[in-house]
């Protein structure tokens, strides 16, 4: 399916569409054009994968036309994954603290964020998806509390939480960058340009 000339990136947070801009024109020229749109998206449960292709369902029905969204997951090893897509509300009941408690009791602080783009060119065509991992340990807060996790999460080689980096060196490195340059690349090989 040829990249449209449009794509809408439906989400409620703003520090990820901030990301999210950053990062699509920090690469080579784009074949399409990123237009936001907030949606309150609902919280889904089940496999990550399953619940970015249903946001991106849900999303492609509202707006009419390609649209991509993602599902953000933080997964601690020792709890297999969990919380996962539901690190929302653990963040929200827990905060910050009430994470690092979570592993308390497990010598294993290793972490992954995961990013899942879901893409589609229209509300009849089936979602792709694109997974990206960035992995890391969770850590005491550290550095200012604008987005989420951030302050919680220490990215693997680095000494720095995400919090406490510059947004550039986040935004090279992060599970939202790996995502979305997979959907960048698709979207590149895709356009008419080079088809
Ligand atoms: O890079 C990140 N660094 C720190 N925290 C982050 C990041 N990315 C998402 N987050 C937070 C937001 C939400 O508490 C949860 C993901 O849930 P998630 O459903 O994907 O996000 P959301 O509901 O805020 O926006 P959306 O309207 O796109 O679903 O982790
Ligand atoms: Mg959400």
């Amino acid at each position: 399916m040829a990249t449209p000339k449009k794509i809408y990136f439906a989400t409620g947070n703003k520090k990820k569409l901030e990301e999210v801009t950053a990062i699509l024109q920090s690469g080579a020229p784009l074949p399409f054009v990123m237009e936001a749109v907030k949606l309150d998206l609902p919280e889904l449960q089940g496999e990550p994968e399953e619940i970015s292709k249903e946001k991106c369902r849900i999303a492609a029905k509202l707006v009419g036309g390609a649209v991509m969204v993602e599902d953000t997951s933080l997964c601690f090893n020792a709890l297999k994954g969990l919380p996962g897509p539901y690190i929302k509300w653990f963040l929200e009941k827990l905060g910050h603290d009430g994470l690092n408690k979570m592993l308390a009791g497990f010598d294993d602080k290793t972490a992954y964020a995961q990013c899942i783009f879901a893409y589609t060119t229209g509300p009849e065509v089936e979602p792709i998806v694109f997974v990206g991992r960035t992995p890391g340990r969770i850590v005491a807060a550290r550095g200012p509390p604008d987005f989420g996790w951030d302050p919680i999460f220490e990215p693997e080689g680095f000494e720095t939480t995400y919090a406490e980096m510059d947004k550039e060196t986040k935004n090279k490195i992060s599970h939202r960058y790996r995502s979305l340059d997979l959907l960048r690349s698709h979207l590149q090989h895709h356009s008419e340009k080079s088809s």
